[in-house]
């Protein structure tokens, strides 16, 4: 029998420092978030980051958790359900880090006699710190403890025209009543050195965008890449002015280079170039969470006015949208019926 196991990054139980140094602990100590040999990982996550961290992190975590819960999971939650209700299989939650587990979520699946997954990982582009982490681990349960399940997973979806439908929706209804001249679209950061880990070719991502023009098989893994098609897709989706529009990266922790330019940086940047009123898009994330409520909806905020700039928004990530839970339920009825995923 058939079934749906949809991965979220996950979130602490609480926003408190004692709740949030485990979750930290699990995350940073995953070899494809911070890619140093094991014992140098301990010390700088284990005797450096976690010394500090969990205490700046549960702050932030504070100013945005809801009532029922941190809001990464809560929205997961409701999404799920929505699709449930779309779709006649089984349907199971599961987080990559935290106390939701993946394992608990297939748990779930084998106990209502599924035996054939399609694992949708809730990230719309691939880098190995949120993409392949999901699937690697997946595949790790699945064999450890349900080695006559099979999976199948579906592809990172960040340029499939109807994905880029539902986003340039979204966005075309958070722009409808905000006179903007400038539209950032910031996503997720990851260090330079992961692009190049995650090249099969080893030589074609140069981390410029010089090689981005030129088709090759490191596109597939390439996340810089995919974040600036998803841009190319929107702006040509909404006919966006080419200089009305750019893209960052955001959320970089300090020590290596990060994908550049930075959104703080930018921030900055535009507001000095007489930009006065910035509209702000977080396609890397498909729910809001820590780093779209807090670092770009609160602190963004403060940065492009405390530079100048007049009036700023925050366009809310998918969510539980119905055109979004739509799409994902036509992704699965694809597969359920015709065993056909995006490509
Ligand atoms: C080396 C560190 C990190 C990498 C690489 C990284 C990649 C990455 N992360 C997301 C999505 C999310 N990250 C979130 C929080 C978060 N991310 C890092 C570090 C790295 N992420 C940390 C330490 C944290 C925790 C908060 C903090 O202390 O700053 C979240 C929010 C979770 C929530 O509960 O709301 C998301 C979502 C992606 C997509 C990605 C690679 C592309
Ligand atoms: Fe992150
Ligand atoms: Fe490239």
């Amino acid at each position: 029998m058939k079934g749906v196991l949809l991965v979220n990054l996950g979130s602490p139980d609480s926003p408190t420092a004692k709740d949030v140094k485990p979750y930290l602990d699990e995350f940073l100590m995953d070899k494809r978030v911070i890619d140093v040999p094991k014992l140098l990982r301990n010390i700088l996550v284990r005797g450096i980051i976690l010394q500090t961290r969990p205490k700046k992190s549960a702050k932030a975590y504070k100013k945005i958790w809801w009532e029922e819960g941190s809001p990464l999971i809560v929205i997961s939650e409701r999404f799920t359900e929505k699709v449930r209700k779309k779709t006649e299989l089984p349907v199971a939650l599961g987080m990559r880090y935290g106390s939701l587990s993946i394992k608990k979520a297939l748990d779930e699946l084998d106990k209502k006699g599924v035996d054939d997954v399609l694992l949708v990982p809730l990230y719309p582009h691939y880098a190995m710190s949120s993409y392949e982490t999901v699937v690697v681990k997946a595949l790790e349960d699945q064999q450890n403890y349900f080695p006559s399940m099979k999976m199948t997973t579906l592809p990172a979806f960040y340029h499939r025209p109807e994905y880029i439908k539902v986003l340039s929706t979204s966005i075309a209804e958070g722009l409808k009543d905000f006179d903007y001249d400038h539209v950032l679209f910031s996503y997720h950061g990851i260090p330079e050195r992961h692009i190049r880990k995650s090249d099969p070719t080893r030589f074609h991502c140069k981390i410029d965008g010089s090689c981005c023009k030129i088709n090759s098989v490191a596109h597939h893994t390439c996340y810089r890449h995919q974040c600036y098609e998803t841009t190319e897709l929107v702006k040509a989706f909404l006919g966006l002015d080419e200089d009305k529009v750019s893209t960052s990266f955001q959320s970089r922790l300090a020590g290596d280079p990060w994908l550049k330019p930075y959104t703080d940086f930018e921030f900055e940047r535009l507001a000095k170039e007489g930009k006065k009123k910035l509209a702000v898009i977080t396609p890397a994330f498909v729910s809001d969470c820590l780093e779209t409520l807090e670092e770009i909806a609160m602190e963004g905020k403060e940065q492009f006015e405390e530079a100048g700039g007049e009036h700023y928004k925050h366009i809310s990530c998918l969510n539980e949208r119905d055109d979004w839970v739509e799409l994902m339920a036509s992704w699965i009825s694809n597969w359920e019926t015709k065993n056909l995923l995006p490509v």
